[in-house]
């Protein structure tokens, strides 16, 4: 059954001054298959939007806009004011150093221990050579996460959590302006899970990050979101702070709320 659109004109308007990522009306099609329909979103400094959305509705598509991976067909991705879809080469590059990503796997470089994983992006992208400074952000983003201990552990001994938070720490080292988490929990127990969704939120505070969350996980959603919007059929249908949405009249946002995981 198709859900119910649910009228999202009535919000508050954005003071644009403080949105870094501003997506106006974007289309994506592959082919003869619609993915986005028509995606609005605005994501204000040091905020954190959670999406929630079934499989397939075009969530990852979404990031991958934003980061200049895909180009919309229509409207528009500006990142910090900026048109994605007019960047040169050198301009993606230079916006992709503001923008970090935690992906499922945490994505570590497996034959290297926890302490080169970190100094990698210091040393290929930034180009820092002075190991003491290198040092000092590797111990305080390890200490940050809660590993400071496994520095000179391999990633095949560290457990899944322990993983994760490392992926996250190697991404926090380059101090991106945004964060994008594509299902951060997935695959974790449901400790673990929470533990990365306090950290997710702690992270938030310190580093004054803004975020958008991919999650299915609707304690990560409560944890850590500002804000949650609810994507099907390639739109964005409704929008609210976490119990406003739990307690909707609509039976298929609040199916989001009631699902067990
Ligand atoms: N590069 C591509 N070429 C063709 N089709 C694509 C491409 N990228 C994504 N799609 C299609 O777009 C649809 C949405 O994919 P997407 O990965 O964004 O979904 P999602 O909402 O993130 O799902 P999930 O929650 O399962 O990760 C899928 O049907 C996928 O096959």
């Amino acid at each position: 059954m198709e859900p119910a659109e649910i009228n999202i004109s009535n919000r508050k308007p954005v003071d644009k001054s403080e949105v870094v990522v501003d997506i106006d009306h974007i289309a994506k099609s592959f082919g003869s298959k619609e993915v986005l329909k028509d995606i609005n979103l605005q994501l204000k400094r040091g905020e954190n939007v959670v999406v929630l959305g079934k499989s397939g509705q075009g969530k990852s598509v979404t990031i991958q806009c934003i980061v200049g991976l895909l180009t919309p067909d229509s409207g528009t991705v500006k990142v910090f004011g900026d048109d994605v879809a007019q960047m040169n080469d050198t301009e993606l590059k230079e916006l992709r150093t503001k923008i970090g990503f935690l992906f499922q796997s945490g994505a570590l470089y497996d034959s290297m221990t926890v302490r080169e994983n970190m100094e990698f992006p210091l040393t290929r992208i930034k180009k820092m050579t002075d190991q003491q400074e290198i040092d000092q952000l590797v111990e305080e983003v390890l200490d940050g996460v809660g590993l400071a201990e496994a520095i000179d552990k391999m990633p095949s001994d560290l457990s899944g959590g322990m993983r994760k938070r490392a992926g996250l720490a190697r991404t926090l080292i380059m101090k991106p302006e945004i964060m994008l988490y594509d299902e951060p929990t997935t695959g974790l127990d449901p400790i673990t899970s929470r533990e990365i969704s306090e950290l997710i939120l702690h992270m938030q505070k310190k580093y004054k990050t803004s975020s958008i969350i991919i999650t299915h996980d609707m304690e990560c959603a409560k944890i850590t979101a500002d804000r949650v919007v609810i994507m099907d059929n390639g739109k964005y249908i409704a929008e609210g702070t976490y119990d406003e949405l739990q307690q909707s009249d609509d039976d298929f946002i609040r199916s989001f709320f009631n699902q067990t995981k």
